[in-house]
């Protein structure tokens, strides 16, 4: 559901119910190898603190009025009357054009084109990267987005409210909400010719909006904290068992242990000093062909240690290479790019990135948005080698001219399905078009996911050589099995008791429960707090300082209970979650797959509990009983029957529908692609996502 559905809601005679009616926004869900192995992964073996908000969610409320009986439209129109002034003198940026921005979006990108769809936040994604000054960006990563051809039908409502507690942002300097929504990073062009003279006017030019002005605290710096880590689970080992599929022309063979990847004393040491004894599948793969030069599509389980799969073979090359950081270069070129869809997921990578290279000359820096740019960019240059952005970010400070991409060696594409759909898919584009970007012949490209779909992997191969090699770790898109999934039948004024019941039960255990939308993210936290459960929330509404905040509150557990919107679905890797709850089941079978793998990480169990709403949920029968016989769960007959009738008698829950990609694409399409002319084949368009609740 979208915010333009809660404006109506609120301009509608308002009819009290426990709960709204949600009515999702539902989008369809959405080369050449030629050998194949499938083996076990162990072949051998075989053979500010804190807002306002924050603090009534952490005091419990004891404050706070009773929202109880309240739902979020309400407490919107509540805060509509308030505010509305303060949102509605937002600053307009409608007159900051894209018509004439050098990387305005082509039918040549193959991409799906924003305005074909109904979607506000799609409508701003494609405008070309800009070359902006510090507070031509900050204003827009700080501010709401209001005005030209993006509308500013949200920014009116994008305020966090949720009755009287809790205050919106005021007045449209720090409400966000505007259009941003799927991506976390959202390019904005200023109206200018090109990035390039964009940028030579950029500094000064845009004076319009506040700036962003929020500066991360520093990573702690202390080798505890940089080796700080979790322990792996007793389902560590059955990694072991997992069918391993490499396909593409001559993969090397996978190595077994750390030893034989041939790292580099300090790497190794790092590799100890992280806790890491035993390859994962992904990486026993991944690893070798990696350091031997291959490009590579990876598909492995949520919590299986992909990110060390592509960080140390990057890093054992720059060590062999002898790469150093340079400070003080005014642009400084890094070797290696890894880019991801949302802010604290990149943060994290960072965090990998800077504990693996420790001790050695090479430097990580993380930019992204919602933060101060200047800042960013002093880190920048006081040296670059691999460099962690969100994409409206990294366009930024390449615009900036602080980032020169001719070094460009690697380029990691993290959650790389997600970061070439409709949200990213052009971004990506346009970063590979960037002068100065290495050919995709002259760089090695990576990507890495537990979800792969098949119209996804066709436009992968845009940015990979043709001989890339992709590696599917057990089903590909398939969920990860330590994870003890539970679907109930719930309808929606169901939810917040079953909710409430579910948590009592679980007691102070780590727990992510996810709705769909970011004021719904915030009317449960609301919810949740007034019932005495200390929870906080996280989603694109909120201040990037508040977001981290609120990670940082659930991490410790002073908050066990974290209530996200898509925004946290994919990537994050918390100790100890021990529960994901879906309080409202998103679109798209890979976004529960993401979801749910916030826990049962690395060999870790948990626990899944979705609520099955049948007015809006039942499209997500079949797929749901694919991912959960797949992954040896038992699957309600209830879930079996509606499967059954909207699938109707073909349906079978264990055959091999179109529902995953399950193979290298390269062999499902070779000879019969049917590509209309924005790149996608007739029967199916790629997975959007939910937009409202990413932002
Ligand atoms: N070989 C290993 N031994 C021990 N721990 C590991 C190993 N590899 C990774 N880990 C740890 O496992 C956890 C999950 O790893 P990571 O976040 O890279 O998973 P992922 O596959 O990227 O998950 P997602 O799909 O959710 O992004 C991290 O805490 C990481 O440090």
């Amino acid at each position: 559901m979208g915010d333009e559905d809660w404006e109506a809601e609120i301009i509608k005679p308002h009819i009290s119910s426990y709960v709204p009616v949600f009515e999702k926004d539902r989008y369809s869900s959405g080369a050449n190898g030629d050998t194949f192995n499938r083996t076990p992964a162990s072949s051998s073996e075989m053979g500010d603190g804190s807002s306002r908000r924050d603090h009534f969610m952490r005091s419990g409320f004891a404050s706070g009025r009773s929202l109880g009986n309240r739902d979020p439209g309400e407490s919107n129109k509540r805060e509509n009357t308030s505010t509305v002034g303060g949102f509605g003198v937002g600053k307009s940026f409608g007159n900051r054009g894209f018509s004439n921005n050098k990387f305005e979006e082509g039918d040549s990108s193959g991409f799906w084109r924003e305005s074909s769809i109904d979607c506000e936040d799609n409508q701003t994604r494609n405008r070309g990267f800009s070359k902006r000054g510090d507070s031509d960006y900050e204003q827009d990563e700080g501010t709401q987005r209001s005005g030209g051809i993006f509308g500013s039908r949200r920014s009116a409502l994008s305020g966090a409210g949720n009755g009287d507690t809790f205050q919106s942002r005021s007045g449209g300097g720090s409400g966000r909400g505007g259009y941003k929504g799927l991506n976390e990073e959202v390019i904005t062009g200023s109206g200018k010719n090109s990035w390039k003279s964009e940028a030579e006017g950029g500094e000064s030019g845009d004076t319009q909006g506040p700036k962003v002005t929020y500066i991360p605290p520093p990573p702690p710096e202390d080798e505890d904290s940089i080796f700080a880590h979790y322990q792996t689970g007793i389902n560590f080992d059955k990694y072991d068992t997992i069918l391993v599929e490499v396909s593409g022309h001559d993969p090397p063979p996978a190595i077994l242990t750390f030893e034989e990847a041939n790292l580099c004393q300090t790497l190794n040491n790092n590799i100890a000093k992280a806790g890491y004894t035993k390859l994962t599948p992904v990486q026993k793969y991944s690893i070798p062909i990696i350091q031997g030069g291959r490009d590579l599509m990876a598909c492995a389980q949520t919590g299986s240690g992909k990110t060390a799969a592509f960080l140390l073979p990057i890093l054992a090359h720059m060590m062999r290479d002898g790469i150093t950081a340079s400070r003080f270069k005014e642009l400084q070129e890094p070797e290696c790019i890894i880019v991801a869809p949302t802010r604290e997921l990149i943060n994290q990578i960072y965090l990998e990135a800077r504990k693996f290279s420790f001790g050695t000359c090479v430097r990580a820096v993380v930019t992204y948005g919602g933060t101060q740019l200047g800042h960013s960019i002093r880190q920048i240059v006081q040296g670059c080698n691999i460099l962690c952005a969100t994409p409206g970010r990294l366009m930024d400070v390449i615009g900036k001219e602080k980032i020169g991409l001719r070094q460009v060696k690697y380029l990691v594409l993290d959650e790389a399905d997600r970061m070439l759909d409709m949200g990213f898919g052009p971004e990506m584009k346009k970063l590979i078009s960037c002068p100065g970007m290495p050919s995709k012949e002259q760089r090695q490209t990576l990507m890495f996911s537990a979800t792969f779909p098949e119209e996804i992997q066709r436009l992968a191969g845009e940015f990979l050589k043709s001989n890339y090699l992709f590696v599917a770790v057990g089903q590909v898109g398939g969920a990860c099995r330590d994870v003890q999934q539970t679907i109930l039948q719930v309808g929606q004024y169901s939810k917040r008791e079953k909710l409430v019941e579910i948590l009592r039960n679980i007691g102070d255990e780590r727990t992510m429960v996810f709705v769909e939308t970011k004021k719904k993210a915030d009317f449960i936290a609301t919810f949740l707090c007034q019932e005495k459960i200390s929870t906080t929330s996280i989603h694109g509404d909120r201040e990037q300082r508040e977001r981290e905040q609120a990670l940082g509150d659930f991490r410790c557990g002073k908050c066990p209970v974290l209530v996200a919107t898509s925004v946290a679905a994919r990537g994050l890797d918390i100790e100890n979650v021990q529960h994901v709850i879906n309080f409202d089941l998103p679109s798209t079978i890979d976004e529960y797959v993401h979801r749910i793998g916030r826990t049962g990480r690395c060999g870790n169990t948990g626990r899944a509990i979705s609520f099955f709403d049948l007015e809006s949920d039942s499209q997500l029968a079949q797929p749901l009983v694919k991912v959960l016989s797949d992954a040896q769960q038992d699957v309600p007959a209830w879930l079996e029957e509606i499967a059954f009738s909207t699938y109707g008698p073909g349906f079978s829950g264990n055959a091999r529908g179109n529902v995953f990609a399950s193979v290298d694409t390269r062999k499902n399409y070779h000879g019969k692609s049917s590509l209309n002319t924005a790149g996608f084949s007739s029967t199916q368009a790629p997975n959007p996502v939910d937009d409202e609740s990413w932002d």
